[in-house]
């Protein structure tokens, strides 16, 4: 496929520094009113999006993502705090003179319309000239890889190709921000997965900024420059998808991303600069960090990164005991779960490599092991 540079509108000067963040959320909140109670929606949210960034707004289903969304975009006012986009305070300004677009999961697109019609339609309300329409146009629908369909009706195209001309739709526009909201919920999840490295693509060749409401970890950890994880109202952590998934700082996000085992007690001692959490007899759990005897901690560990044996192991490693209670196959992977003697149950994923030896089976005893650096202490 050709690979075009598009430039996406001339910023004014001030807002053209990238210093400027594309967009910033001070101590936002949002309160309805509903059957004569207020019910805070967004309890105060506070972030910075950078120009050209590729951002999430992650979390489950009521957790304010979309309302989040909807103040940036202008459809709702905050009740309190501030919406800045590109330097410029836009808390009471309204969304057709904001300089962002929104693609939503109804795609919305005019059925009577053919696609170049569709992606038109804009810059023909805006009294654009005939020829820069069309260069626009046809721009945008070679980004989206749409090019030698500009005929069709959508209702002659599947669910990811009107997506696309939805994208085009809204990206032929030049906005400096493109605010996605489930845009891919719609959509099979072949379908959905294909569409989410797409979208990636788009972005980086169009270069503005994307900010993308999904309840899906999988999808944000793939399209994500930066993730806000949000529960409840508020971002519980905001940080890149590598850094969410490896480093969770609070036991919902561990729990909301991928699998992972909480273990959580105190402190008995300090060995070798870790300090030392004994489970039972013979095992240890070695964290880094500064702590001391009695301290209370919770720490997760990811199950790729826990090996399991039949043997001992030695060196410098958290060292568990356990029974296996379940062995799954999934192809890939196996997905062992090992119960500990003091009940509480650790999954085990381990990669059926060509070389791999594990033979552990339902009921043997095992010892599960892992590196000091994969225990990751957490807020509560
Ligand atoms: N207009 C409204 N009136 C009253 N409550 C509302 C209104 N809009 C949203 N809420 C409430 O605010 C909370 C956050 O809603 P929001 O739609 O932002 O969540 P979400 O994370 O986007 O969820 P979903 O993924 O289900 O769309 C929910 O408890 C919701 O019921």
């Amino acid at each position: 496929m050709t690979k075009i540079k598009v430039s996406m509108g001339t910023a004014p000067a001030v807002s053209g520094s990238p210093t400027v963040p594309a967009i910033e959320l001070d101590g936002v909140v949002k309160e309805y009113l509903s059957h004569g109670e207020v019910v805070q929606a967004v309890k105060g949210v506070t972030l910075t999006i950078a120009e050209g960034e590729f951002f999430s707004l992650l979390g489950p289903s009521g957790c304010g993502k979309t309302t989040t969304m909807r103040m940036i975009a202008g459809f709702e006012d905050p009740s309190r705090g501030r919406v800045s986009l590109h330097g410029r305070d836009v808390t009471h300004v309204p969304p057709n003179k904001r300089d962002v677009n929104m693609v939503f999961q109804s795609y919305a697109l005019f059925p009577h319309m053919s696609v170049w019609e569709n992606v038109a339609f804009g810059l023909r309300r805006k009294k654009v000239p005939d020829s820069e329409i069309k260069h626009r146009v046809g721009e945008m629908l070679e980004i989206v890889d749409l090019v030698g369909r500009e005929k069709r009706r959508p209702r002659e195209m599947s669910g990811g190709q009107q997506q696309r001309v939805a994208l085009a739709r809204a990206l032929v526009n030049r906005p400096r921000a493109l605010l996605l909201d489930e845009p891919l919920g719609a959509l099979d999840l072949k379908l959905r997965q294909a569409m989410q490295i797409e979208l990636k693509r788009i972005q980086r060749e169009v270069g503005i900024t994307f900010v993308y409401v999904t309840h899906d970890q999988s999808e944000a950890l793939t399209m994500s420059d930066r993730i806000a994880v949000m529960h409840d109202g508020l971002v519980e952590q905001l940080a890149s998808p590598r850094e969410i998934y490896e480093r969770p700082a609070t036991a919902f996000v561990a729990g909301f991303i991928g699998t992972s085992n909480l273990i959580s007690g105190t402190v008995d001692g300090i060995t070798s600069g870790f300090a030392m959490l004994k489970l039972g007899e013979g095992d240890h759990v070695l964290v880094e960090g500064d702590y001391r005897a009695g301290d209370p901690i919770a720490i997760t560990v990811r199950p790729e990164k826990i090996r399991i044996s039949t043997e001992e192991p030695t060196g410098d490693v958290s060292v568990v005991r356990g029974t296996v209670s379940e062995v799954v196959y999934l192809g890939l992977y196996n997905s062992y779960a090992v119960r500990l003697a003091n009940g509480a149950e650790v999954t085990v994923f381990q990669q059926n490599a060509l070389d791999s030896t594990s033979t552990a089976e339902r009921g043997d005893a095992v010892w599960l092991s892992w590196q000091p650096q994969h225990s990751y202490a957490i807020g509560s």
